[in-house]
């Protein structure tokens, strides 16, 4: 590539394909986008037009057919599976459809999960954690609940400190208001995009409900695996 290095995250022709019987089927078909740091990316799209097989190539859970996933610059098709957790647990941040929190540990407890396993110094890691989970609105003794003794806004919100605890370059968001009503939708959209700004993470949101999506810098649509 001429110029500078792209940071944020580039995809550029990006096919995907899974076998389907005895031919394949073409889930990602040249995508090519760019999200720079502190840029909030909505991909919108119908059922099984490619959106989470886009979010998974861009996680690095799945290696494309061809073309390149480049982080900050780095291209990441080629990392070992290795390189690749290194890089999922340093880099990119993912925030699941349904917060997929450990059930006997409290909000807090989740981010310093998190801080063990990168070796974080304990004192740090705390003051972080509750650093995180006050930005994310989660105050008053909240960040000692377990996740049932939350809400399913607030499951998500921890879910979305727990990702960013990292500082990750890249932030990949799938559906995270499907479990929600509208009006809680559209708080933790409204959240995603402060936190794209204030943590300038190339953040990439996976969405049907287009309504949730005014603070989006750039809404692509997906339509059979091809963006419009
Ligand atoms: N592991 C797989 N093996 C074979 N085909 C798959 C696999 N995963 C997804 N597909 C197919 O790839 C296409 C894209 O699927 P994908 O899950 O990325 O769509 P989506 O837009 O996220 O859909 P939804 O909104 O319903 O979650 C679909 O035709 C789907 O059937």
């Amino acid at each position: 590539m001429t110029g500078p290095t792209p940071t944020g995250l580039t995809l550029q022709d990006v096919v995907l394909t899974y076998p389907d019987g005895d031919r394949r089927l073409t889930a990602l078909d040249a995508v090519s986008l760019h999200s720079a740091p502190g840029e909030l990316t909505a991909i919108v799209g119908p059922s099984g037009s490619g959106k989470s097989s886009l979010l998974a190539v861009a996680a690095t859970l799945l290696r494309p057919d061809s073309g390149r996933v480049l982080v900050d610059g780095e291209d990441v098709c080629g990392l070992t599976a290795k390189q690749a957790t290194a890089l999922r647990r340093e880099r990119i941040g993912i925030v699941f459809q349904q917060p997929n929190l450990l059930a006997s540990l409290t909000a807090l407890e989740q981010l310093l999960a998190v801080a063990h396993l990168r070796g974080t110094r304990p004192r740090a890691a705390r003051g972080r954690a509750e650093q995180l989970l006050a930005s994310v609105g989660l105050t008053d003794g909240k960040q000692h609940r377990r996740p049932h003794q939350l809400s399913g806004g607030e499951r998500q919100r921890v879910n979305i400190a727990r990702a960013l605890f990292a500082e990750p370059a890249v932030l990949l968001v799938d559906e995270p208001t499907s479990a929600l009503d509208h009006e809680r939708g559209a708080r933790i959209t409204d959240l995603l995009a402060t936190v794209t700004r204030t943590h300038r993470t190339a953040t990439l949101l996976v969405t049907h409900d287009r309504t949730l999506l005014t603070h989006a810098d750039q809404i692509l649509e997906l339509v059979d695996g091809r963006l419009r």
